[in-house]
């Protein structure tokens, strides 16, 4: 009998979806289980690499001769069977390798690296010898590609006539951090016998040992330590004489320690009843269903995830819940750890990796049974999960762009059909994909159309900007939009200001009228491109010079639009010295935490406005803010992407719904070029349905989705030439598998065609029914690793967010 394991390896030139088999020693034959990390031999130099267990058989004999596995990484399996299973769903549905999809599972630190050691081989040479090559505090770790070609070659000399040896070891960078426990060993009836043997004076030991008779329960040293304020030599002398037992445990950092208070469920108004009843039910009868819970602004969506949460928990079973990334705030941690403690484990980017790590294991270990997170909190290691939820479904942050490029929304559906438990996406703008599926009945519409106690939604009011500069305006601050802050200091209420920096100055927009450059094909914006000073459509390739003069109002105020954060907050303290100001953008917030101090120092009142870019448009409930202002609404719309309408609609609405929020009446001014536009019109109004419905019409015409899918391929390589080659060569190869209807747009250079010296080319395929695309694109896929070898990237994206 021998036992072989099917390994996933870690090769990043030479990846193929199917595992390599391998033998299994003997002395790791009842250790190895699917799911851990293994050190195999690979190819002719049988180096040693990662790998990751995916089957494991046994069998009356092989005729193959395989290589053995070298040793196991991990002491239990890191990944489970359904997560497994999910790896190979994830490559083949958004063409990737497997292997990238299993290390996106893993935080950080356990994604292996390898170090390079020189032993040598062959007694004729001498250390001396060797150390004039490469110094000898060098040889136990090194990196090839930091060597001079000096060094290499002469490496290599070596290397080829066997007199040394270099050997791949395979770094684990977990490690937990670990504290002692003491256990007592004393009982009650022991106390006096041992006191008595004591020294009148010796006070510590006294008190230790009176600790030890009555606490039996395990307890940290340092704590201990503290409490009865002795020192470590006092309980080392104790653990001698046999009073108590230390050992190493582990201790988790905990980046949540605060907020120790729970809050109660509050008591539900109607509509988040029958929501929450509705989503409860398929917990109970163990249903995959997915829910679109759509709701105004503070219509009480949070309150109906926490409740469904606790009716899981209720049920001993487990939750995720995906927020994104930017919404992330401490406010909305503390409102799940508020309710349910400790049973919480917190996953985002903003965590140290050795954070990260510690609360995956608790998860893992089931220590928690709730998983707040960003994206990839998708792919927790949770058990029995009860629920999966995603909070402002509609964020791009949820996608990937990054191999592999998948949606979180795909991915929680696959899990939540895994555990036969609902799924409930939930926003106040849905994105049209989700909206259009409830339309079908894929997905159970619910609806929370109110605000919470009829608090009515804020007034919005459009702002004219292209009078307001005629008027000889400041440029970033309309009249109306400076009286109304004025007014909220008078009243010390508080503000928060919008500048929208996506899209900045990559589009020319004329001043006098508004006016933006588009394709004659496309109905799409041009990009204005700097390097060679052209104006280019990213969808067909169609390209012009840069005008002049307005080509509608011949007016020469034409010009890139865009402003930054740092000079607003100038203008404004100009305009408001006696203001307090908090600035939030990526420079305010780059250090660790600053995120969280600006927004409590917001919460506390410790200032008035609150400036800054898309980062403060999502979930802050501040009960004092009662004022919006968007200072530039245009810029998501002008850019190149058939999505634009849909982002800036979204992102109006969303910060929209910051103001007013308790219970004094909110006002936004959204400060506009294009006040006609009907995503900005629709916006004033939050009429999310009016919105969905032109939107639909406009995708319908234009075929876009939801109406059509679209795949994109990219290429990129440091020559233009090979880049656009490989497109077309791309485009020649899927041509067999595509039926006259698929429309394919380019190849074509992409919106920024020159990124760290490579040249990207693209093609986008527009597509309803292809049956056989996704077996040609696979191919691709598996062709693209020679490719590799030759300096070519190529990409590939099912459903990208935007063809930029
Ligand atoms: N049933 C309820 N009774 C009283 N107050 C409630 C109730 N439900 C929610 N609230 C409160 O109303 C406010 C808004 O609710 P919440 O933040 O959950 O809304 P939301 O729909 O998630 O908002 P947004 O999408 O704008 O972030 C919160 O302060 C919340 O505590
Ligand atoms: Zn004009
Ligand atoms: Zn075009």
């Amino acid at each position: 009998m021998v036992q072989i394991a099917k390994v996933i390896v870690d090769v990043p030139t030479m990846q193929t979806n199917n595992p390599y088999s391998y033998f299994v020693p003997t002395q790791i034959e009842t250790d190895i289980q699917v799911g851990m990390r293994v050190v195999v031999p690979f190819g002719n130099g049988n180096r040693k690499i990662q790998g990751f267990v995916v089957a494991l058989e046994t069998k009356a004999e092989e005729k193959n001769p395989l290589k053995n596995i070298e040793s196991l990484m991990d002491l239990e399996p890191v990944l489970n069977p359904e997560l497994i299973q999910l790896s190979s769903w994830l490559a083949d549905t958004t063409f990737a390798f497997q292997i990238t999809c299993l290390l996106t599972m893993l935080p950080n630190v356990m994604r292996a690296k390898y170090t390079k050691q020189l032993k040598i081989l062959d007694p004729e040479v001498s250390s001396e010898s060797l150390a004039k090559i490469l110094p000898e505090d060098e040889w136990k770790d090194f990196q090839p590609d930091q060597l001079t070609p000096k060094q290499q070659s002469e490496l290599l000399k070596l290397r080829k006539k066997n007199q040394i040896e270099i050997i791949y070891k395979v770094k684990n960078q977990a490690h937990s951090k670990q504290v002692f426990q003491i256990k007592s060993q004393l009982s009650e009836e022991e106390e006096p016998k041992i006191m008595a043997s004591l020294r009148k004076n010796a006070v510590k030991m006294r008190n230790l040992v009176h600790y030890l008779a009555f606490h039996q329960t395990a307890i940290k040293q340092v704590e201990i330590e503290k409490e009865l304020k002795i020192t470590a030599a006092t309980i080392k002398n104790a653990e001698e004489r046999g009073w108590l037992t230390r050992k190493k445990v582990e201790q988790y950092r905990d980046p949540y320690a605060m907020n120790k208070k729970l809050t109660l469920p509050l008591q539900l108004n109607s509509e988040q009843k029958v929501a929450l009843d509705q989503v409860t039910k398929s917990i109970k009868d163990q249903q995959s269903r997915t829910f679109l819970l759509e709701g105004v602004t503070g219509s009480g969506k949070t309150e109906v995830y926490l409740q469904t949460i606790a009716y899981a928990l209720a049920q001993n079973k487990t939750a995720i819940m995906l927020v994104p990334e930017i919404a992330l705030t401490p406010q909305m941690v503390s409102r799940v750890k508020g309710r349910f403690g400790k049973q919480v484990a917190v996953l985002h980017s903003g965590l140290s990796d050795g954070e990260k790590y510690d609360e995956w294991r608790r998860i893992k270990r089931h220590e928690a049974q709730v998983v707040v997170g960003a994206r990839s909190a998708i792919f927790a290691p949770i058990e029995n999960v009860g629920v999966i939820i995603i909070d402002e479904e509609h964020e791009t942050s949820y996608k990937q762009d990054d191999t592999p490029r998948y949606h979180a929304r795909n991915v929680a559906q696959w899990r939540s059909e895994y555990h036969n438990c609902p799924l409930v996406l939930g926003s106040a703008t849905p994105s049209l994909e989700s909206r259009a599926r409830s339309e079908r009945n894929v997905y159970q519409l619910l609806r929370l159309p109110d605000r919470i106690n009829g608090h009515p939604l804020p007034k919005v009011k459009i702002v004219d900007m292209r009078e307001e500069l005629q008027s000889g305006a400041n440029q970033n601050f309309s009249d109306p939009l400076l009286a109304a802050i004025k007014n909220r200091l008078n009243l010390k209420q508080q503000s928060i200001l919008m500048l929208n920096r996506r899209g900045y100055s990559s589009f020319i927009m004329c001043r006098d009228c508004g006016f933006v450059l588009k394709c004659p094909n496309c109905d799409i914006s041009l990009t204005l491109h700097m390097d060679n000073h052209r104006m280019k459509c990213h969808y067909c390739g169609h390209e012009e010079p840069i005008p002049k003069q307005c080509p509608n109002c011949h007016s020469e105020k034409i010009r890139y639009y865009g402003t930054g954060t740092e000079k607003v907050e100038k203008e404004l303290q100009a305009q408001f010295p006696e203001a307090r100001i908090l600035r939030m953008d990526v420079d305010t917030t780059r250090r660790k935490g600053s995120h969280e101090r600006i927004l409590q120092k917001f919460g506390q009142q410790q200032a008035d406005i609150l400036l800054g870019t898309q980062m403060i448009a999502k979930g802050l409930d501040f009960p004092n803010v009662t004022l919006v202002g968007v200072l530039n609404a245009d810029t998501a719309l002008e850019l190149p992407d058939f999505r634009s309408s849909e982002r800036t609609f979204q992102l109006l609405t969303q910060v929209s719904g910051r103001a007013g929020r308790a219970d004094k009446l909110g006002e936004v001014f959204i400060q506009t070029f294009n006040p006609d536009h009907y995503a900005i019109q629709l916006a004033k109004s939050q009429n999310y349905e009016n919105f969905f419905r032109k939107e639909m019409y406009i995708r319908h015409q234009e075929k876009y989705p939801p109406y059509y899918y679209t795949l994109q391929i990219t290429a990129a390589h440091k020559e233009e030439k090979v880049a656009a080659q490989k497109m077309y060569t791309v485009l020649n190869e899927l041509k067999p598998s595509l039926s006259p209807d698929a429309i394919v747009l380019g190849p074509t250079p992409k919106p920024i065609a020159r990124v760290k010296n490579k040249y990207y080319y693209q093609i986008v395929i527009k597509y309803k029914n292809e049956p056989q695309l996704h077996e040609a694109v696979t191919k691709i896929l598996q062709e693209s690793q020679a490719d590799y070898r030759l300096g070519i990237q190529l990409s590939i994206d099912s459903e990208p967010q935007s063809f930029m």
